[in-house]
């Protein structure tokens, strides 16, 4: 942990050393108040001299400022450096994570990741600006506390180093046993939160369906387990806390015993005698400290591990060493997919695509059409290479995009999902994601063109309006038109259109077609086409199903020559005659 470490800290070296000789000072001040003590009883209680009381606590007050101008020091700079070390891992791995690949995404839940980046990168923050720092001067203060114990008196030290076993033994043992019982309630309390999160979010379900109380009970059932595992903890911790007080409290009454008689019998001075008090009670609390952190440092070794692996982690799809170029200018098809088969790595015996072959010239507009599960989402993902292809490939103008930069090929797509993505931000900002750098011109040119201009601006802060998680305030015409808006801005050679099954009244459907055709104009696009009205508006029609391409022509020819469509069709529309109307 600490060399992988190393490599984010070592860019705060200067800080480093302020921190560490920070460190050591107030360390060594602090046992040194010891001997201010000593002074105060020896030269002023003692000697019955207030000359020799005030000249003590003059010693005293100066090692408490200076202790206090280290503290202040040492603290932050050590807190700095978590922060800055803390950031930094946050945005290297948050780097490292958008640049995965969806599939990464599917064997490793949402929920697990986002914890490391949160939770994982805290419990590292602590540890480094906090625990650590702690640890270690607590480690200082109990081995210079032991040596000044030592010098100050044998015996006594023998006295207190006798004791340590019966107090650290059943420190670890139960100790031990409350880390466990405290990891417990942890997830229970994480497992009873997700629940709340999950049935909060899907609110509307829950109280139409009226499991309100289900639900609730579901829930106090989940808090009570947590309650109950917390409770035994704390139990032990009860335990573990009267017996390390009888047990110090014990052994520094057996200390002043012993030592009462020896200053009694004129062997030891009351100075000297609360000096070692004062350094026995040093070296028992940095003891009991440094156990304390050394579950955090271990914990935080835990993380540091998880997040070393994440941010190793290599996409397996990347732009290769050697880039070609595409000319665009070249005659030809603009993509040719050829014996394209793919199978998911989870079935590899299942081919979602099989034997694929597709040209698409310029400007062309397809839609494809087939059964669920034929394959339609995994062409997409195929195009934007998300994933690669087991057998055969994809060219674009003639180049494998295997062989192209991963961020020009993306940029020549723009993709309009089935359910469109809107994020919790205002609407300029969410329309701008098609293109960061646009004027407000340019956005409201985009949403006119997406005839979203008029809805816009009865917003209540029109285009700066905030559309809440997912775009919560906006109906699902409203939303695709602010999708189709953010692919119009972004301008792409290809369009992906994934278009949404959920049906649309006949006012919205209008204007979300007109806002398609206006972003499908001189565009060269793909439509994967749930109702097939939408096929009135393409070039070709492309029939897909159990992951092959069984047939390409017009919607005539279609009806005539695959039976599969003709079904479809039917299916859609229940009779010919209506296809033929509708159409
Ligand atoms: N992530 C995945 N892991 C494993 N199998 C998958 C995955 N995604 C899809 N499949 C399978 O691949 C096949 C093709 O799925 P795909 O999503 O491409 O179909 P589709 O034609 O887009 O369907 P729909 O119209 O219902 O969206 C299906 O058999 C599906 O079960």
């Amino acid at each position: 942990m600490f060399s992988w470490l190393w490599q984010f800290v070592k860019f705060y070296k200067t800080r480093l050393a302020i921190a560490i000789v920070a460190l050591v000072f107030t360390s060594a001040l602090t046992l040194s108040l010891g001997q201010g003590i000593r002074l105060m009883i020896d030269n002023g209680f003692g000697a019955e001299s207030y000359d020799g009381l005030a000249s003590a606590l003059q010693v005293t007050l100066l090692i408490i400022v200076g202790l206090a101008i280290g503290a202040y020091f040492r603290f932050f700079m050590v807190s700095w450096i978590g922060e800055r070390v803390v950031a930094d891992i946050r945005r290297q791995l948050y780097g490292r994570l958008l640049k995965l690949p969806p599939s990464f995404f599917e064997d490793n839940l949402a929920g697990e990741i986002q914890s490391r980046v949160t939770t994982d990168t805290t419990l590292l923050q602590t540890v480094i600006g906090s625990s650590f720092s702690f640890a270690l001067r607590n480690t200082l203060t109990f081995l210079g506390g032991i040596t000044l114990m030592f010098i100050s008196n044998v015996k006594l030290s023998l006295v207190v180093l006798a004791v340590v076993p019966f107090i650290v033994f059943p420190l670890i043992v139960i100790g031990r046993k409350v880390k466990r019982l405290s990891k417990d309630s942890q997830d229970k309390v994480a497992t009873v939160g997700a629940w709340a999160g999950e049935s909060l979010q899907h609110i509307k379900v829950v109280q139409a369906f009226t499991r309100e109380a289900l639900v609730s009970q579901q829930f106090a059932d989940g808090a009570e387990g947590a309650f109950q595992t917390a409770l035994q903890r704390i139990r032990y911790r009860a335990f573990l806390i009267a017996l390390v007080m009888i047990m110090v409290m014990g052994a520094v009454t057996v200390m002043l015993y012993i030592g009462g008689t020896d200053v009694l019998a004129g062997n030891l001075s009351a100075g000297d005698l609360s000096a070692f008090v004062f350094y026995a009670i040093m070296v028992a609390g940095s003891l009991a400290a440094v156990t304390e952190v050394y579950g955090d440092v271990q914990r935080a070794a835990g993380a540091a591990e998880r997040i070393r692996e994440l941010i190793a982690t290599e996409p397996d799809i990347q732009t290769p060493a050697q880039i070609q170029q595409v000319d665009f200018a070249k005659s030809g098809p603009l993509i040719s997919i050829h014996d394209l088969a793919f199978s998911y790595p989870s079935r590899p015996d299942h081919k979602a695509l099989d034997a694929f072959n597709l040209e698409i010239q310029q400007v062309e507009r397809i839609a494809l059409v087939g059964p669920s599960g034929s394959g339609k989402s995994t062409l997409f993902d195929l195009l934007l290479r998300f994933r690669d292809p087991q057998v055969g490939g994809i060219k674009i103008q003639g180049t494998d995009i295997r062989d192209m930069d991963l961020e020009s090929l993306r940029d020549l797509y723009a993709l309009v999902p089935q359910q469109p993505v809107l994020f919790s931000a205002n609407v300029v900002d969410n329309i701008r994601f098609g293109k960061p750098d646009a004027s407000q011109q340019e956005v409201e040119a985009a949403a006119k063109a997406a005839h979203a201009h008029d809805f816009i601006l009865e917003l209540p802060d029109g285009y700066y309006s905030f559309l809440g998680e997912q775009g919560v305030k906006l109906s699902g015409g409203q939303k695709q038109r602010l999708a189709i808006a953010r692919a119009i801005l972004a301008d792409p050679k290809i369009l992906l259109l994934d278009e949404a099954t959920s049906a649309l009244d006949a006012q919205s459907e209008h204007l979300v077609q007109q806002a398609l055709d206006e972003l499908m104009k001189e565009r060269t696009t793909l439509i994967i086409a749930h109702r097939l009205a939408t096929v009135a508006h393409v070039d070709r029609i492309a029939v897909l199903e159990h992951g092959k391409l069984v047939d390409v022509g017009s919607h005539d020819s279609l009806l005539q020559s695959s039976p599969l469509y003709k079904r479809l069709a039917e299916l859609q529309f229940r009779s010919h005659e209506t296809v033929k109307s509708a159409i």
